[in-house]
């Protein structure tokens, strides 16, 4: 990959928790969550994280966004997530499983997008209130739902506003962790063809972390499997699909059928 065509880059990362003592002579020891992961995503690429419950998966978001503590490397567009001199912030914004607990109950929907705005303090009252209105076209939604709460809309709906607040910054990188596992069927896949169409039309780089490989194989560009706090295989989405080659993929591609 070409440094230029290069997003984020993680460099053997590692992370651990502390175990909590199990008597005032005895101290906690250290348990690994991230085990020397790396992986690097292009821009423009939709890239998986596949792998089941308590593989480490949101630990790995928690270190992109840099709100835990890790060892390695994690940059993205060449600049360390650490670096706190750089307003990196903005350039990575997640979005989750559960959009209702993700929106504030007391505000309504034009409030809660123009927020990313107003801390950064972009523009003025009309030109906020213009940008949230074409965000709202963009992710499928009409005008009227800027004076609507948050329990006035579907769970669908919920998500598309959560990933409009998410993109009112222009990120280079949009983290959808778990974003679809609530959400029924057909709803999930309105959302997948939403994520698709603003990474294949907007050219947005997307992390799609998900336990359920049916999805990802579908989604993405490239997949990586965890298990166990590593990263056991990476290969393209097809690849991977046709020609597993670690035991734990095609067990994880067995639970699927
Ligand atoms: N600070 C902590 N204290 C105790 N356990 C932790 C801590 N951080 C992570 N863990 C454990 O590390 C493992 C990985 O957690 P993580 O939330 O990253 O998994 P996950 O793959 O996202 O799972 P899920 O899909 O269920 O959310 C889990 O077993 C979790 O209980």
């Amino acid at each position: 990959m070409s440094k230029s065509n290069l997003l984020l880059s993680v460099r053997n990362v590692s992370n651990f928790y502390k175990e909590r003592s199990k008597g005032i002579f005895s101290k906690g020891g250290k348990t690994r969550v991230l085990d020397d992961v790396s992986f690097e995503v292009c821009k423009g690429e939709v890239f998986g994280i596949v792998g089941e419950s308590g593989c480490g998966k949101s630990t790995l978001s928690k270190a992109i966004l840099n709100l835990i503590n890790f060892t390695g490397e994690i940059t993205i567009d060449g600049i360390s997530v650490r670096d706190k001199k750089k307003d990196i912030r903005k350039d990575i914004q997640i979005i989750f499983q559960d959009p209702k607990s993700a929106l504030n109950p007391m505000k309504r929907i034009g409030w809660i997008m123009e927020e990313p705005l107003r801390v950064h303090k972009i523009g003025n009252d009309n030109s906020r209130k213009k940008e949230v209105i074409d965000m709202l076209n963009l992710v499928g939604l009409d005008e009227s739902f800027y004076n609507r709460y948050p329990h006035e809309l579907s769970g669908g709906q919920q998500q598309r506003i959560c990933i409009g607040a998410a993109l009112m910054l222009k990120p280079k990188l949009l983290i959808a962790d778990e974003a679809i596992s609530a959400l029924d069927v057909s709803i999930a896949a309105q959302i997948i063809n939403l994520l698709n169409d603003l990474n294949k039309k907007k050219g947005i780089s997307i992390l799609f972390i998900s336990h359920d490989l049916n999805v990802v194989t579908y989604f993405c560009d490239k997949i990586a499997v965890m298990n166990n706090g590593r990263i056991v295989e990476i290969n393209d989405a097809e690849n991977i699909y046709k020609n597993p080659s670690q035991p734990y993929t095609k067990e994880l591609f067995s639970l699927m059928i």
